[in-house]
Formats: structure tokens, sequence, C-alpha cells
């Protein structure tokens, strides 16, 4: 049994139903330790049956044999495994690829090696060494002579350590010199061991092997020994190789990558802009949010909604929100105080509601007139404070106490000073409003109180704590009954189911008695507006996406046209289907990560300066990238650059390794 066994191959080429038969019935057997020449008339099948015995080219008749084993050329894996195991290509046209430094070159067929990291580049370098690149191998190919890239060819394929040496007309471009020391290689190559079958139209060539065979109208007419093979020991321990591992796929992938950074820092910063407008959008609609938000809790704690009476007939309610009804409360509270006002039996009804904790009635009058040092100012609300109103809305002083009050800053601090707007602390106001007695009588008001303080709330409001103003009612013979509550919920997500068992309670008529609303139900109608409005934007700046999309697929396919060759040596030096559609797909993912990172810095970039402007207007950051946000971004360019890479790379897999080899 020989190490390597042709049994019958043949070979026809079809042009439309046209046979051509190039090889018509191979028989050969190799052994390690020689140094095969095959001649033969140009055009006559060398290279053919070169690809046949190299595990390129499936599509044949016969067997191949190697060390026993029939080669299955049916199952593409054990291909796969058979040239990065056994197999080491040298062409006449080198083959090394551009890109890569002459040590990558050699690296890249040690990927698939068990060598650890360090013991492949020492083996590199000692190969390189060896054929005399000591000294040159940081150089591009392009920076080397035929002879020395022939060299490097040469180590590339002794790299892994095969058994068998394919070289195809390794001298064909090299002058004398230079075809006398790659001779003097490949039959050092022979001498350790190795089977060197070297395919070339030159006797001289053929004269330094150990044996010639030689190949005419598709068969061996002549098998010629001119030298004994080269012992082989049999004692050497060999190198194992396994599959490409996926860290080594994204390693080749970003050399590509860097290699051509400026093109594809182009499509970077196109995707990245289509990224950079959906954050933004995104941190705009954040902000907008957070800043109503802001605005709206800050009148109101959300956890406490607010109650008054519902003055509507049963009809009225029917099918109406709670909102709806509130106006027609206000508008009578003006011309019939009393109906507008909650009983002590409706807030006791409304303290026994689930999740309610507990009751916080008070007034509310409008129309209130402020005086202080001759200047009358009208305040459309003068109400008591409650635990419900939010205490931020206090910029200067302190909550009122007895006899104190809390004026407004737009409207009357401001009025006042507008410099000095907090020196009306300390100082008294005079308010003038209208009480009404038990039979809805108007009683005119006029006190005195301290200023304790002052807020900035949305609409112009005085405030009085409530033992302060009960007590006024009660000293003039007014009406005390409450005009609105608060009713406290235990917990914030309780709030809606509150409110809406509040909105329930009837009257002895069977009427809605109350009108409940909560900060909070007014704040998820406004949130969804404003998301809604965020994510229409957002899916608009979307469509660039797409068009990046479109982009990362065209400079794929043009990647995979200007890598055909590559894709050849890549697959001859054992690479799969697998591996070479990871390197496309890791390109593309490179650059989709590099898209997103880039779009972030532009988000919080830009999103900085934005917000620096915009603070000074509303006091608030509007842009706002969440966590969630970055995480999105991500992902989408993760999935955009993974999707268009797919046919790509799925084209460039398909390649059929020996008409990818023989691309310009
Ligand atoms: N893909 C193909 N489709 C059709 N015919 C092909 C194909 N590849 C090779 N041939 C034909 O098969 C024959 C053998 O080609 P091959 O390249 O094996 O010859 P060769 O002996 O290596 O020639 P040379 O010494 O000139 O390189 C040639 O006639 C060639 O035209």
């Amino acid at each position: 049994m020989a190490f390597l066994e042709l049994r019958n191959i043949k070979k026809s080429y079809f042009l439309g139903q046209q046979e051509f038969a190039v090889l018509k019935g191979i028989d050969l057997d190799f052994e390690l330790g020689d140094f095969v020449s095959v001649l033969g008339e140009s055009g006559g099948g060398k290279s053919t049956l070169m690809n046949i015995i190299g595990g390129l080219d499936r599509n044949f008749e016969g067997e191949v044999t190697i060390e026993g084993r029939s080669l299955d050329h049916k199952q593409e894996q054990k291909l796969d495994e058979y040239r990065r195991g056994t197999i080491g290509y040298i062409y006449q046209s080198y083959n090394l690829i551009s890109h890569l430094t002459v040590l990558e070159n050699v690296l890249i067929s040690l990927d698939m090696t068990a060598l650890g990291h360090k013991e492949r580049e020492e083996r590199a370098k000692d190969l390189l060494a060896r054929v005399g690149l000591a000294d040159q191998i940081a150089k591009h190919p392009n920076q080397l002579s035929g002879g020395q890239k022939q060299r490097v060819a040469i180590a590339r394929a002794l790299a892994p350590d095969p058994q068998v040496i394919i070289a195809d007309e390794p001298t064909g471009a090299l002058d004398a010199q230079n075809t006398a020391e790659v001779l003097e290689l490949l039959q050092a190559i022979a001498q350790e061991g190795k089977l060197v079958i070297a395919v070339t139209h030159s006797q001289d060539v053929a004269n330094h092997g150990t044996r010639i065979v030689h190949l005419a109208d598709g068969k061996i007419d002549s098998d010629e020994r001119v030298h004994p093979a080269y012992p082989v020991t049999g004692e050497e321990v060999r190198l194992d190789s396994k599959a490409m591992p996926l860290s080594a796929s994204f390693q080749n992938a970003w050399k590509h990558f860097a290699h051509n950074f400026w093109r594809n820092s182009l499509i970077m910063l196109g995707t990245a802009i289509g990224l950079f407008a959906v954050l933004l959008f995104s941190g705009l609609g954040n902000g907008v949010n957070a800043y109503i938000n802001k605005q709206v809790s800050d009148l109101a704690n959300p956890d406490y909604p607010t109650i008054v009476k519902n003055v509507s007939t049963k009809e009225q309610s029917k099918g109406k929100e709670a909102t709806d009804l509130m106006q027609n409360t206000y508008q009578t509270m003006m011309i019939d105080y009393k109906k507008a006002t909650l009983s002590e039996a409706s807030l006791h009804q409304i303290e026994k509601v689930k999740h309610v904790k507990r009751v916080l009635p008070g007034y509310t009058f409008m129309n209130v007139t402020m005086a202080y040092q001759g200047h009358d100012v009208q305040t459309p609300k003068y109400q008591s404070w409650t635990p419900a109103t939010n205490k931020s809305i206090i910029k200067a002083g302190h909550a009122p106490k007895q006899g104190e009050i809390l004026v407004d800053k737009k409207s009357f601090a401001k009025e006042m000073d507008a410099k000095n707007w907090q020196s009306i602390i300390g100082q008294e106001v005079t308010m003038s409003f209208v009480a009404y007695d038990a039979n809805n009588t108007p009683i005119p008001l006029t006190k005195t109180f301290k200023v304790a303080g002052v807020v900035d709330s949305v609409s112009p409001v005085a405030i009085t704590n409530l033992a302060t103003m009960k007590q006024i009612l009660q000293d003039e013979g007014a009406n005390t009954d409450y005009t609105f509550a608060s009713a406290q919920i235990d917990q914030t997500e309780n709030v809606k189911q509150a409110v809406k068992d509040i909105n329930g309670l009837k009257d002895s008529t069977g009427t809605q008695n109350v009108l409940a609303i909560s900060i909070g139900s007014m704040l998820d109608t406004i949130n969804t507006i404003v998301s809604l409005a965020t994510n229409v934007l957002a899916a608009i700046s979307g469509i660039s996406l797409l068009v990046s999309a479109l982009m990362i697929i065209v400079t794929m396919y043009m990647s995979v046209s200007e890598r055909t060759k590559e894709i050849g040596i890549l697959r001859a030096l054992g690479e799969s289907k697998r591996d070479i559609r990871r390197l496309f797909t890791s390109e593309s993912l490179i650059i989709g990560v590099m898209s997103a990172i880039l779009a972030l810095v532009m988000a919080y970039g830009l999103g900085f300066a934005m917000n620096a402007a915009l603070y000074k207007i509303a006091k608030f950051n509007m842009i706002q990238v969440s966590v969630n946000n970055i995480i999105f971004t991500i992902i989408v360019a993760l999935v955009i650059s993974f999707l268009a890479a797919l046919l790509p790379a799925r084209r460039a897999s398909r390649l059929n390794p020996i008409d990818a080899l023989a691309a310009d």
C-alpha cells in the first residue's frame, strides 16, 4: 500500500452538452520522501490532476486513497480537514494575500493548527528564516521580488506541517538563480520525508526530483525514477491540525478592516449618522417626557389624586370622565358654593376605599386680590397647603405656618421687585377674597399674612396652611365645608385602581358622588403622546439605517469580488465554507460595532451641546440618552450589519475554490 494512491481517475469538462475528457484513467502511487515531477504538454491536465490530489476538486471519477483510507469527495468537511492537515500548496503566481505582511501570510495557515499564539509566531519566524527571509517579515508581498514571494509561499505551505506539498509550476515565473534556490528548498522538503509533487514544463526542473511522471493524452505514458527516494524515518512528531477558531476569523476580519480603514470609515460614518439620529430622537423623547413629568409632578404628588364634588346630574355624568365633569364643579363653586363642597359623609366614604391611607381636605378660592405696599395684584387661585403639594415648588422660604402665606414668583414677587424677588419674604401682604355662608350669601374677607416663601408653579397661586384658612372662615361665620380633598394612596401602583374606585362612589340617589383625577393618569396620556411622537421620529431616521444596510451589502459584495482570489487561497489552505462566511460577517459586525460607537460619541457630543444650549431656556437636560437606548442602538447596529453581510458572505463561501484561485 502506497502513501497516496490514485485509482482510475477520470475527469471531463463540459461545454454545454459537449464533453472534453481531460484525464482518462490515471493510476499512480506516491510515497513519502519522493520529489515527483509531473511533466506534460500544455493543457494536458496536470493542474487538473493536482487539484484532485489536493482535495480542491470534488467533481471527478475514480478514487484517491491516503494511507489506505479512501478520500470521500462527497464529504466537504473531510476534504477541508485533508487540505489543512495533509496538503501544502505552492503556486506559480505565489498567491500571497496582499493586505497581510509576510509574517501574517505564514501565520494564516497556522491558525488551523493546535499551536498556541507564541509557538505559532515562533514557527512562522523559523520557517521564514529557513527560506532566507528573516529580515523581510514585516514587508507586504508587493514589496518583495518574485523569488522572495515564492519563498514566502513555501514557508506558508510548510507551516502546518503537511505530508504532501503540491507545487504547480513553482519556478515558472523565476529566473535561473531563484529557480535553483527554490528547487533546493523543495529537495530539502522531500529529504525531510515529505512527498513533493511538482508540475513543471522544464526537464531541468524535473531532473532535480527523484521521479518523473509524464502525462500525455489524459494518461500516464511514462513513469521514471531518476534518483532513489529519500529515507523516511517515520519518527517525526507531526503538528495537529484543527478547525479554524472563531477568534482567528475575527482577527483576520479585523486585519482586512484595518487595511481598508478609510473606505470602511465612510460606511461607518453613514451608518453612524442613522444610528445617531435614532439615538438622539430617543434621547429627546426621554428628555421631553422627563421634563413634562417633572413639571406636572411639581404641581402635585402623583400618589395623591385630587377629589372634588360631582355637581353634574346622573344623566350628565353617565359615560363621562372625571376630567370632563370637573369644569362643571369649578363653575358651580362660583355661583352655588355650597353645592360644590365635599360633605363630611363624602370624605368618610372616600376614606373607606381600598388603598386610601388618609384623606386630606382643603380649600380653593378663585379670584383673589393681593395687596402689597399699595400695589394690587389679581391672583386666580388661593388654596390651602396640603401634603399633596410638592415642596419643590417653593423656590425660597418655607411651607406656610399659622398666619403665613406663600406668594407666586412670577405674578407677584417679581412684580414687586424683579431682581431681588426673595426680599418679599417676611413682609406682609393683604388678601381679599369672597367666602360664602351656609345660605350661599357672599362674605367678602380681607386678611393680612406674613410671607413665608415664594412658589413657582405653572399657574399663579397663593397658599396658606389649612388651619389658618379654616380659622378665618370660622371667625367670619362662613361655610367651612371643604372644596377639595387629596387622597393619599398606599402605593404608586395602586393609584389607578383607587381613582377608579373613588369615581365609582355613589350618593343616595345613585349619582356619581365625587370626581377623582390623578396627575399620574394625566401623565400617562402625555407620555403616550410624546413616546408616539419620538418613536415616529426615530422610525423615520431608521430609514437611513436601511440605506446604511444597503451600503454595507454593496461594500461586502465588492469586497467578495476583490477578494475572490484570497477566498480561493484560504479554501486551499483548508478553511471551510463556514470560515469564509465568518470572515465576511465578522468584518461587517466590526463595521456595525464601530458605527454604534461613533454614533454614541456623536449623540453624546451633540446631546451635550444641545443640553447646554437648552438648559438656559428650560433649566432641564432635554436630551437624556438612557442605557436602554444605548443597548438598543448596539443591538440594531449588530443586527443590521449581520443581516447585510449574510448574502455576500454566503456568496463568498459558495465560490468554487478552483475558480476562485483562477481569478485575476
Ligand atoms: N473550468 C474549466 N472548464 C473547461 N475546461 C477547462 C477548465 N479548466 C481547465 N480546462 C481545460 O482542461 C484542460 C486541462 O487544463 P489544465 O489546466 O489541467 O492543463 P495543464 O496541463 O495544467 O496546462 P498548463 O501546463 O498549460 O498549465 C485544458 O484544455 C483546459 O482548457
